[in-house]
């Protein structure tokens, strides 16, 4: 998808990010950049620093060395009101999905739009149900409270917050993270489907090899406080790099590789 001619290439940027809790050195001098409209992927061992990486990226967590850009906005030094401006351009679905237990799902939904923009009741409701609508699910759930959803359910509704104000960034925290493989296999095809519908650009963690193969462009392994290589999971399953394999080895990487170089990365009409 070609870029606008206003939009800048790449929507992410970290250079050199070192993060330290204590003595213990997280990241040691951290490089990835993230391309506008790319589905890019951060893999890496438990405790590997990718949970504290997304965080930096979302404004959560300062790093103690280095340069990190989203969406053009260098973080460091950055005013509350520039921080307030930037978090309403980009989306996160948290793995615990994070819905508000009392509320319905279209309320749910709409609270964004309530906090920041201003617009009227009926308004709101339109486009929380746009969004419902959009991420594959049924009117009737608009009523629903989370706890009455699936796992797969709730992962699209918490989606459908994340993108009602229309971001240009979108962070998954191990999207598919709990749910049964169909309700997986949905929410792979409705990440690209969101892609291919918006050129949205997604950064995502996970574990899940169905969905790297299935639809990251790119991925970046993290090991030993460091970025060991970038590229494609086709790429990277051909790279002898003894940080990279452990990724590729086994039935269940080989299964998920059969796979998706059996298919071709589209998204299916009806994701469940
Ligand atoms: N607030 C904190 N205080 C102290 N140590 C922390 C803190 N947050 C993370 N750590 C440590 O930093 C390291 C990286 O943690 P992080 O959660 O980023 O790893 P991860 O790659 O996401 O792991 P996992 O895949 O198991 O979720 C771990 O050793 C963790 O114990």
């Amino acid at each position: 998808m070609p870029n606008p001619p206003d939009t800048p290439h790449t929507v992410l940027e970290m250079h050199q990010v070192e993060t330290r809790f204590g003595s213990h050195v997280v990241h040691d001098g951290v490089e990835l950049e993230v391309r506008r409209s790319e589905i890019f992927a951060v893999i890496g061992g438990s405790g590997s620093g990718k949970s504290t990486l997304l965080r930096e990226m979302i404004l959560l967590q300062i790093p103690n060395a280095g340069r990190i850009k989203v969406l053009g906005v260098d973080l460091a030094h950055i005013t509350d009101d520039a921080a307030l401006a930037l978090r309403q351009r980009f989306g996160v679905l948290f793995q615990q999905g994070g819905l508000f237990g009392a509320l319905t799902v279209l309320e749910n939904i709409g609270l964004p739009l309530r906090e920041h923009r201003h617009l009227s009741d009926p308004e709101v409701d339109a486009l929380a149900a746009k969004k419902l609508a959009e991420v594959g699910l049924d009117a009737a759930v608009a009523s629903q409270y989370p706890s009455e959803l699936s796992g797969g359910m709730l992962k699209r509704a918490a989606l459908a917050r994340a993108l009602v104000l229309e971001p240009e960034l979108l962070f998954l925290d191990e999207p598919t993270a709990g749910l049964d493989p169909q309700s997986a296999a949905g929410i792979d095809a409705l990440v690209l489907k969101l892609r291919q519908q918006s050129g949205l650009s997604i950064v995502m963690i996970t574990h899940d090899l169905d969905l790297l193969w299935q639809v990251t462009d790119r991925v970046a392994v993290l090991a030993d406080g460091k970025v060991q290589a970038i590229g494609s999971m086709e790429e990277l399953s051909k790279m002898d790099n003894p940080a990279i394999q452990p990724f590729f080895d086994g039935p269940r990487a080989r299964a998920a590789e059969v796979q998706a170089t059996a298919q071709p990365k589209e998204p299916s009409s009806k994701p469940k």
